[in-house]
This record gives C-alpha cells, structure tokens and sequence, in this order.
C-alpha cells in the first residue's frame, strides 16, 4: 500500500463527533479495518481508546489519530487522517482540540436515542471552527431504530441538513463504505491553505510522554513541510531541537521522514523535559521561522479542584513525577504543592469535572502504585474582603475569617440539558433541588431543551449521575462557566477531638451547611474506627457547633480470640490490621480511614 505521494487534493483530515455511546468508538474501529489498516487479529477491541482506564470504562479520553488509505469509486486512492475525539463532558474542550487539525467533522447520531446534549454542543464547536459537519446515523440495526425521525431531530435540534445523512450501522458494516464515500466527497482537502513552500507552522494536537522515546507530539502541519534531521523551534519557549523521527499512525507508528503542509503525523524530537511540547503550540523550523503563531484553542480552566496526599511520606517525589508525566499528555490537569496539618505535604489538584478526578486518582495510584488520600473536592470561589482585595479561592481551608469577608461570588454554569418529555417533572425537580434558574425551555417532538443557570458547584459533583438516574439514562447534559454570582457561602468546618481537620473544611451554600454537617459527622461516625478512646467529631461554622456525634470507645482486643500459641495466626491477623492500616492517616491520637475524606463528598446529596 503506498503511503507516500498522495496529492493534496487526495487528503482529508476529518474527526468523528458523538454523544457518549453512540458509537463513535466502534464506528472508527470499522473504518480502520475496512481501510485495511490493520487484520482482524491485530485489532484489540478497540484500538483508538488506548488507555486501560479508558477501556475498562468503556469511554474515550485522550485524542488519538489514524491515517487511513481509501481507494473511492472514482478511482482515486485517498490518504484519510482521523483524529479521535473523547465523549464525556468534563472532557468536552478536548475535542475543540482534536477539531483544530481537521477540515471536517462526522457527526455521529444513535438512530435509536436520537440528539443528546453533546452531539449538539460538540456540533457547534465543529461548526465554529468552520468544519463541514457530515451526519451519520448509526446503529440502524436495532429494531427500535428510527432513521427518519432522529433525522428530523438533527435538523430541528442541531440545524443541520439531515434527511439524506447516511444510514449504518458501525455493528453489522452496513453502510460504512457510504460513510467513507461521504467524507471523501464532503470534506474538503486541505489543499487551500496548505503551501509547503511557507514558512512551517504545525500545530501541537497533542503531546505525550513515552519512556523510550521522549515526548512525542501529534501534529497537523498547517504549512510548510517537515523532515527528519531538521532544526525545528517551538515557538512559545523558543527552544530549537533536532526532529528525530516524524511519521504516521496507521494505527501503528510508522515513519515517513517527512509531513507536508495539510497532513496529519507525529514528530519526536529528543525533547526530554516534558513541558517541552505544550499542547496548542506551534512548530516552525529555526532557520526560516514562522513570524506568528497559529491561534491555539481554547485555554481550559480546571473547574475543580482537590488536595491529593501521599499515605506514605517516602512517595511524595514519585508524586511530583507522576503528576509531571500526567500533566504532559493532559493540559487541563493542574497542580501546585500544598501543605496540610492533617495530612503532610501534598498537591493541590485542579481537574475538569469528577470524573477526570476518578482517572488521574485511579492512573496514580494503578500505574504509578502511589496510595493517596484525596479531600473533598471544590469550586474555585471569588472573594471580596473587607479591605476591597479580590481573590480566589480553591481551598476551603485559604478562605478568609467571615469578619475579613465582604461577599462571596461563586461560579454559575449555564446548563443545557435535553430529555424526553415523560422525564422532564424529574429533571426540573432536581435542577430546583440544586438551586437552579430556568432560563428556556423548547419542545422538539418528543424531547424537551432545558436551559438552566446553576451553582457549578452543584453540578461538578454527582449531578450527572443524578440527572441520568432520575431520567433513567435519558437526558443528556452540557454546561459551560457563565459568570461569578454573590451568594450566602459559609466555611464548614470539622473537628475531631476539638481539633480542626484543615483537609475536611468545606465551602456550601449556607441553607445547605446544617445538613450537610450532620451528614458528614454521622458518615464519619461509621468510618472511623472505635478506638481506644472516645472521639468527639464536629461540624462547626465559626465558633457554632451545627452538628456533633460520637465514636465510643473500643473495649475488645482484637488478638484476644487468638487464643495461647497459634503465632502465625496471630501474625496474620496483625498483618492485616497493618494492611488496613495503609490507608490511614493519623490525625492527634485518632486514625481516620482514607474514606473518611471522601465522606465529605458524598453525603446531603
Ligand atoms: N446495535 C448496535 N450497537 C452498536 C453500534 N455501534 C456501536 N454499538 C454499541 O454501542 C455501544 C457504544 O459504542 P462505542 O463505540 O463504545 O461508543 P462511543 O461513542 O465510542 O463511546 P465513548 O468511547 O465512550 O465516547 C457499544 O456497546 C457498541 O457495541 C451499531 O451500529 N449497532
């Protein structure tokens, strides 16, 4: 199969848009194989979702690409570069990313479930980047498959034309030759703007950090041409490296020694330090530079954030390097050093919603084997003191006393959430439960487009769990920070034994702080052991109690039932004291369980 010599007007960079299990995944699965791209038995599941996590979940995180070969029915051989986009909302602004090295878009629609509230958001970034939209409806399988009616939905819902999208099923292979004839025709080549006589400008789609290869970066080459051997600057840093190795993903890596202006590949470049290649930033060559930058996308802000400790003091460097290495393959994870009373020194950890949370917690501790405890996680709030200073808070423990207060704004999303009619009363019960404003509301056919303003606070946490529960799985949610609104925040604080926890301090809505105390001190009742001691936990607002409980104090020996000689039983019973003990942190004379600080996220909900 030739990979070299395709002409420009023969490219077409496309990425596939969907809402979460539509079937984006298996969809780009079919299209590899169908181009030949890789032989059945190579194909693990699913190649394009790389990481475990990901797998096990059954979800798309990171932006990956392919290049594949495609010989149409005019006879023409075409290169197809496909970059894969995530799924889920907290990682919505990756697909702005993935969006960037494309001309077109396939948009992908379940003809069972019809438009969700991502297919319309990523829809729109699609079309503001001015990309051809290309609809696809899949899954026309299933017998509750309705074609003409989803189509009806996307024209009315997303405004799009729809009614002759192409019909398949990713499942069975129907219709993906079609699909493929449709980007051939409908995307553009890249041809327009791509001179390979220009200056270079790549733009980095993404980069990540390989322990053999030093970071290699996903680029798409926007003009000019690079080649192996060459001097090539990136451009934000200024610093200059010799390009190692360039190529494509076929889905193999695959050296090609050279990419020209309109393609797609990756360039290594023996960049060690990890921050070396930043995600947004543009290549150009040293010699014959580039005089601006491509516009990167989007800057994200991380909109939660959370302290992350070591159990164990000995892990705190291995930390720095796991978040380092982390940090690398993903922007939107930020992190600074933090120092807690309770727990040591740690970082404070600034993620996009719960969810990308759970990952790195879950990357940290499977592949880089480091036991963490985590606090609750929070919003960033606005804060106006006494004496006119503004600032921000992402830690309830930093919040100003109440008498140094002037006001706290705190964040407001504007969320757009669509849901079948027979489940709205549910929805707009619970956006009502989390201090929602409804701001629009339109009915399309069978499905309702709920537009809400809510505390982001009351949405990072569990709300899209609750939302898709009370609606069993149907409604489909979106949000995007609005603006900062004052509001009546106070600081919860806990106390265990009269001393104050600085990593359990919560920041909440004062109508909810009288309940969410209990909660917590009752959930930690349960989660602490009885020890040798009664221990006194507290929920306090300034210097007021709103709640209190207590764990009573332990009476049995806990190797008292081994009775005499049995040593290795004994031992063995220790041991797995010990083993539990891993995962507790001593705070004064009391051991709090790792799930004490997370008690604190999942009560009063
Ligand atoms: N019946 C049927 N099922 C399909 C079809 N395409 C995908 N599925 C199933 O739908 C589910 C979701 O498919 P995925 O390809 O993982 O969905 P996705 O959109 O990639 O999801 P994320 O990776 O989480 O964004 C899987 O169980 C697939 O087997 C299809 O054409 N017909």
């Amino acid at each position: 199969m030739s990979q070299v010599g395709i002409a420009k007007k023969n490219i077409r960079n496309f990425s596939v848009i969907a809402h979460i299990d539509h079937g984006k995944s298996t969809l780009s699965d079919r299209l590899i194989q169908t181009c030949g791209g890789l032989t059945q038995r190579e194909m693990a599941e699913q190649v394009l979702d790389s990481m475990d996590i990901e797998r096990e979940r059954g979800i798309t995180i990171k932006a990956q690409s392919v290049t594949l070969y495609y010989d149409a029915n005019d006879g023409e051989r075409y290169q197809l570069n496909f970059i894969d986009t995530p799924g889920h909302v907290d990682f919505s602004y990756e697909v702005s990313r993935s969006l960037a090295g494309c001309e077109g878009a396939l948009l992908v629609v379940d003809a069972a479930q019809g438009v969700e509230a991502q297919t319309l958001a990523n829809c729109y970034t699609a079309i503001d980047m001015d990309l051809e939209v290309v609809p696809v409806l899949n899954k026309i399988d299933l017998p509750s498959a309705e074609p003409e009616r989803v189509a009806q939905e996307i024209e009315d819902i997303v405004g799009i034309e729809a009614h002759d999208a192409v019909r398949c099923s990713a499942k069975t292979g129907i219709g993906i030759d079609e699909v493929l004839e449709r980007i051939v025709k409908q995307v553009p080549s890249p041809e327009a703007e791509a001179d390979d006589e220009a200056p270079l400008q790549a733009l980095i789609i993404d980069s990540w950090f390989d322990n053999y290869q030093g970071v290699v970066s996903l680029v798409r080459i926007k003009k000019g041409v690079l080649r192996v051997g060459e001097k090539m600057k990136v451009m934000s840093t200024g610093q200059d490296h010799i390009v190692d190795k360039v190529g494509i993903f076929t889905p193999k890596q695959t050296e090609t020694g050279v990419l020209r202006a309109g393609e797609v590949g990756y360039v290594i470049a023996g960049i060690k330090e990890i921050h070396g290649a930043p995600v947004g930033d543009t290549l150009t060559h040293s010699k014959r530079p580039a005089d601006k930058m491509l516009p990167g996308f989007k800057k994200v802000q991380p909109q939660v954030y959370a302290g992350m400790f070591p159990i164990s003091s000995d892990d705190y460097e291995n930390f720095r390097d796991a978040l380092d290495k982390l940090s690398l393959n993903d922007a939107s994870l930020f992190f600074e050093p933090e120092n807690s009373g309770a727990l040591g020194f740690g970082f404070r950890c600034g993620f996009l919603g719960m969810l990308h949370m759970e990952i790195i917690q879950e990357r940290l501790e499977r592949e880089y084997d480091i036991d963490l405890i985590t606090t609750a996680p929070t919003v960033v709030y606005k804060v106006e003191t006494t004496k006119g200073e503004i600032k921000m808070v992402d830690n309830p423990a930093y919040l100003p006393p109440v008498n140094e207060i002037q006001a706290i704004y705190e964040p407001i999303v504007e969320a757009n959430i669509l849901v079948p009619q027979e489940h709205v009363g549910n929805v707009i019960t619970l956006c009502v439960e989390r201090r929602g404003m409804q701001t629009n509301m339109v009915y399309h056919g069978k499905q309702v487009a709920l537009t809400y303003e809510l505390p982001m606070a009351e949405v990072v946490m569990d709300f899209f769990d609750r939302l898709k529960s009370t609606s069993r799985g149907y409604a489909s949610l979106d949000y995007q920070f609005k603006r900062f609104d004052e509001s009546d925040m106070v600081r919860v604080d806990i106390l265990i034994n009269g001393e104050r926890v600085d990593a359990l301090a919560m920041i909440l809505h004062r109508s909810q702080a009288q309940y969410r105390g209990r909660d917590v001190v009752d959930k930690m009742r349960e989660l602490i052991p009885r020890q040798m001691f009664d221990i006194a936990i507290q929920a306090t607002i300034g210097n007021h109690v709103i709640a209190r409980s207590t764990v009573k104090q332990l009476r049995k020996n806990v190797t008292a039932k081994c009775y005499g000689g049995d040593v290795s039983r004994k031992k063995k019973l220790l041991q797995k004291q010990k083993e539990g003990k891993k995962r507790m942190k001593q705070l004064g004379n009391v051991e709090v369980p790792q799930e004490a600080f997370l008690a604190v996220l999942k009560t009063g909900k």
